[in-house]
């Protein structure tokens, strides 16, 4: 029995700066390491700001889901709050604010649901044959590619046209300039949030902006800001004309429903919300893509598994279609095992306590940053065999699966605040894996030494990889 308000155990605490000099390098190895000796609900106090974080998939599921309700609230990082976009983003919304529950439905209804991927489908498959058509000349002229640069582009180009019915590459000027510059800004404020923040340790220094990350992120949010209000014009000026064709993506959707008054949504929440969709989509996808060609370029053995099963399945067809994916259980068990060996939102999206809350006997305070360490639960000895080897099998035969019922597997996390986007980036992520590995063979570039740095990370919104992976597609 312990005493009420008793916090999780945790490390002592130094003053003034906390536990902050026990989280050397990357957080979610630094935390996993700490909860070695304090268990999987452990206190930290980080500068002035006291966290808690959970380190097991028992312990996430009382947080996640047991008392969902308590834990529903993101914990917003000082950087975001820039161009009012802390007050009308889809990710720092409270959770029982109206605007939340509305994004929250329509995302449901509207954009994620069967129906509406259906709708988009055609563009999806449009940019998979660009994908596939840009490796083949690679394959073609015997050169090695940046299978990194391609990932990167066809998903946010996959993002992009499920938007706007844009492709990104054609946009705007000549060249591929528009697309360069895109991809800088969202990498940019992706790095930039991963950074530890001064003014988030310590609040009362938060207007000084000391390290100038939020002048940093307010430069490239901004820049996405005019990018997509430049979509938005075009499109509103564009549905004024009176020969006007639906093109059926999500800004058609969004726009009409600005026209209607169920929603009340307003333009300025329209731009928030594309923007938020363009980065909380883009990176992560196209990183978790990358992991998988990664991993299946380092098993030569899964990879051959993965190809034998696609044969059989697809025959001649060259691209992947969604209604596909419930007939690929190798390929099921592959995107699993990805997503569990190389989870890219390692400490998903952190949450903060609406209230006082009791879990295994302790108290988690109001207003507490809560953190769950999902890598952590990736590497759980006590769950996986072998964790530190990529072994799609120990999914076959199981009915785990990535959608937030699971708590050993939650990389789009779980409960209310669960990733909206899920049904979108699991079709996009399954088509791209089948495409690349279904038309071409693939050789790893260097030896053994580049294969060890294959595996480096760098921590971030999303965990990127270090090093790009560059391999030579061969056409089979
Ligand atoms: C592999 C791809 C992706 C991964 C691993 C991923 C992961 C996540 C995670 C872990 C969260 C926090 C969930 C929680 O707190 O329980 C999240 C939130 C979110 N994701 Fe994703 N995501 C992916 C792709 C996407 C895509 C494609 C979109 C949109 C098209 C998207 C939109 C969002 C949004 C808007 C939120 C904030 C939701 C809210 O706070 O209500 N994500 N995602």
């Amino acid at each position: 029995r312990r005493r009420r308000g008793e916090l999780p155990p945790g490390p002592v605490p130094l003053p003034i700066v906390g536990n902050i000099f026990q989280i050397r390098g990357d957080p979610h190895k630094a935390f996993a390491e700490l909860a070695k000796t304090y268990g999987p609900l452990m206190s930290l106090r980080l500068g002035t700001q006291l966290a808690v974080v959970i380190s097991s998939s028992e312990v996430a599921m009382e947080v996640l889901q047991k008392h969902g309700q308590s834990f529903s609230n993101r914990s917003i990082p000082d950087a975001i709050n820039i161009h009012g976009h802390d007050k009308v983003s889809w990710n720092t919304m409270l959770a029982d604010s109206v605007g939340w529950k509305r994004i929250r439905k329509l995302g449901r209804e509207k954009l994620f649901s069967h129906q509406a991927l259906q709708q988009t489908e055609g563009q999806r498959q449009e940019r998979l044959r660009k994908l596939a058509e840009h490796v083949r000349g690679f394959s073609e002229r015997g050169q090695v590619m940046n299978v990194g640069e391609a990932t990167f582009t066809t998903m946010t180009d996959l993002v992009f046209s499920t938007l706007f019915s844009i492709d990104l590459t054609d946009y705007g000027a000549t060249d591929s300039i528009a697309n360069k510059e895109f991809k800088e800004h969202i990498n940019s404020f992706t790095r930039y949030i991963g950074v530890p923040n001064v003014s988030d340790f310590y609040p009362i220094l938060a207007p000084l902006d000391l390290q100038g990350v939020r002048r940093k992120i307010g430069h490239h949010l901004g820049k996405l800001l005019d990018f997509v209000e430049d979509m938005i014009q075009k499109r509103m000026r564009e549905r004024r004309e009176s020969d006007y064709q639906n093109k059926n993506d999500f800004l058609d959707t969004l726009l009409e429903i600005a026209e209607e008054t169920e929603y009340d949504l307003t333009i300025k929440e329209i731009r928030h919300f594309c923007v938020d969709i363009l980065i909380a989509g883009s990176d992560t996808s196209a990183a978790t893509t990358e992991w998988a060609m990664v991993e299946l370029l380092l098993h030569p053995d899964k990879m051959a598994k993965l190809k034998a099963e696609l044969k059989s399945v697809l025959g001649d067809k060259s691209t992947v279609e969604g209604s596909d994916i419930s007939k690929l259980p190798y390929l099921q068990a592959t995107i699993n095992e990805v997503f569990r060996f190389h989870p890219v939102a390692p400490l998903l999206g952190p949450r903060e306590a609406a209230e006082d809350t009791q879990i295994n006997g302790y108290t988690i305070p109001k207003n507490v940053k809560v953190i769950v360490n999902f890598w952590a639960i990736t590497r759980d000895r006590s769950i996986w065999k072998n964790p530190e080897s990529f072994e799609p099998e120990r999914f076959l035969g199981t009915d785990i699966n990535f959608e937030g019922q699971h708590f050993e597997l939650i990389p789009f996390g779980s409960g209310r605040r669960i990733c909206p986007g899920m049904p979108l980036a699991s079709r996009m992520l399954f088509c791209m894996v089948a495409t690349l590995c279904h038309n071409f063979d693939w050789e790893l570039e260097g030896g053994v030494e580049s294969k060890l740095r294959e595996r480096e990370d760098v921590f971030g919104l999303a965990l990127q990889k270090k090093f790009p992976l560059r391999a030579k597609p061969i056409k089979v």
